[in-house]
């Protein structure tokens, strides 16, 4: 295969029918109608209670050079029957839309706008594919990460998963966002490298098999290098693996720190408290047990619950993959659009499934929490105009379920869309990595507990302000009378 084209942009990063309908638009003058569109996810993933945002910085760095290169017009020219003037236009193009979002390690929920974009249609519309392609996998990482986190507490949580992962761009990306959503440390260098999570790691069988035998790899090991974990499994855990460890420890003194040993397989609860007894008497109290294998949140909180001795857990193909829900399924759908007359009109999507009926018109979320303790009480969308911050009280309900409902007096109620684009200049300060995880952490905290648990969690309000239910009952009864009258005819 020859690669003719040098990979210098993300802006193809999109699918065809994206182009396709840009030109559509441009053909018949309407590339510049200004329309708004929202991402958001239907259903929660992993039937978590709550899921953690993440992928911003990303869409912030695609978004920021956004320009069609000449390799990317040369391609489009050769293999598409698009006219001069299209590419003409294309490359000509900048990006002029505002974009909101949420913040990274924001709380976030289903069915709530996570970004939103305006501005001209054409541009909403060549965006979509890498937004839903950054926002569906980070987010996903994040939310599996902070579930594992749940169980965890505060055990050492290292990401063990590039090898596992969907290609580079996944081991790399998930890492990050597996720091956001809990992870402590990666095992992979160059993503420590450019996003700045610590790195760490131990050694892998390979070692020990080259020296086929523990006391000689371990010994060449704590030669080489002063922190020292020996992964103890290779041969014989508890009859070879770990005494050979502790004999090294012990020839070598204090010229190594003996973090610990490492199981990688076995019956992990069992061998941990033979490990723990085994280091214990010969007097490294504070030597860590490590363990990886296949782990994930279900298998560590049996373990936890069998007693296992395990202080630091590596986490691999089940976190990077997100092995139990391999997608989010975010989409990003139009809600408004200008009219023939230059008026906004919202628009609507509807289904069968009640659930599947998107919510029409351009919208904030809001987060409510009560003043008296500082928990959440919901998410409250309401339509652009709409200032919940200026009531007195705000009267609550579920979307479909419509008599599930409460007045909260005495709340705050904070807007979780953010500026990140402003007419295509970035007015958003992207926070450092570190901060994004503190504050995951911290928003992690407001909810109740009654949301946070990883099985069968309680579910969070997301509710419609009475204004933007209204406006959704009204639309879909004009688009039904539409209907109606086409048949009819
Ligand atoms: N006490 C335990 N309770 C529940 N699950 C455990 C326990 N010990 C280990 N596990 C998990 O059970 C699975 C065992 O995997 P597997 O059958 O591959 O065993 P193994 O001993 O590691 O074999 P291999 O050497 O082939 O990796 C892993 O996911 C591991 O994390
Ligand atoms: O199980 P995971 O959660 O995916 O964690 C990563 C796994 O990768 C390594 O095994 P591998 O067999 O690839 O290499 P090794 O030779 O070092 O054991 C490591 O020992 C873990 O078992
Ligand atoms: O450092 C380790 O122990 C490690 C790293 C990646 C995968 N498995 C283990």
């Amino acid at each position: 295969m020859s690669y003719q084209y040098p990979d210098d942009s993300l802006v193809l990063h999109t699918d065809l029918y994206q182009i396709n309908m840009m030109k559509t638009y441009w053909e018949l003058g309407r590339a510049d109608r200004h329309a708004v569109f929202e991402c958001y996810f239907r259903d929660m993933p992993f039937d978590n209670g709550y899921a953690v945002f993440a992928g911003l910085e990303r869409i912030v760095n695609y978004l920021k050079e956004f320009k069609f290169t000449e390799a990317d017009l040369a391609y489009l020219r050769e293999t598409q029957e698009y006219p001069e003037e299209f590419l003409t236009y294309l490359k000509e193009f900048k990006f002029s839309c505002d974009v909101r979002s949420m913040v990274e390690g924001e709380i976030v929920f289903n069915n709530e706008p996570l970004v939103q974009v305006e501005g001209p249609l054409a541009q909403c519309q060549l965006i979509e594919t890498a937004i839903l392609n950054i926002v569906n996998y980070q987010t996903l990482i994040a939310t599996k990460a902070a579930r594992i986190k749940s169980v965890l507490g505060d055990d050492l949580f290292m990401e063990f998963g590039s090898r596992r992962a969907q290609e580079l761009d996944a081991a790399l990306w998930g890492a990050r966002a597996a720091y956001i959503g809990g992870a402590d440390a990666t095992s992979n260098v160059r993503a420590g490298k450019l996003f700045g999570i610590p790195i760490s790691g131990t050694h892998a069988h390979s070692l020990v098999q080259s020296y086929r035998d523990d006391y000689e790899a371990f010994k060449a090991y704590a030669q080489t290098h002063k922190d020292c974990v020996f992964l103890v499994d290779t041969y014989d855990t508890l009859k070879s693996g770990v005494p050979n460890a502790i004999k090294v420890a012990k020839e070598f003194g204090d010229k190594i720190n003996f973090l610990g040993v490492r199981i990688d397989s076995g019956d992990m609860a069992y061998i941990s408290k033979k490990v723990r007894e085994q280091l214990d008497e010969a007097g490294f109290y504070d030597a860590k047990i490590y363990a990886s294998n296949d782990l994930d949140e279900t298998t560590i909180m049996n373990l936890k619950m069998q007693k296992a001795k395990i202080d630091a857990w590596g986490i691999g193909t089940k976190l990077i993959t997100a092995y139990d829900q391999p997608a989010l399924g975010a989409v990003y759908k139009i809600v408004a659009i200008e009219d023939d007359k230059g008026k906004m009109v919202d628009t609507i999507k509807l289904s069968s499934n009640v659930e599947k009926v998107s919510t029409p018109g351009k919208k904030q979320v809001w987060r409510i929490t009560r003043n008296s303790d500082d928990k959440s009480q919901g998410d409250y969308i309401a339509l652009w105009e709409e200032r919940p911050d200026l009531q007195e009280e705000i009267f609550m309900f579920h979307p479909v379920h419509t008599y599930v409902n409460k007045t909260i007096t005495d709340f705050t109620a904070r807007p979780l869309l953010q500026d990140i684009f402003s007419k295509g200049e970035l007015v958003y300060e992207v926070p450092t990595l570190k901060e994004m995880k503190e504050y995951a952490a911290t928003r992690h905290e407001s909810l109740w507990e009654e949301y946070r648990r990883d099985l069968n969690p309680q579910t969070y309000p997301v509710d419609l302000s009475t204004a933007a239910y209204n406006n959704k009952l009204s639309i879909i009864e004009e688009v039904k009378k539409g209907v109606q009258a086409l048949y009819q005819k």
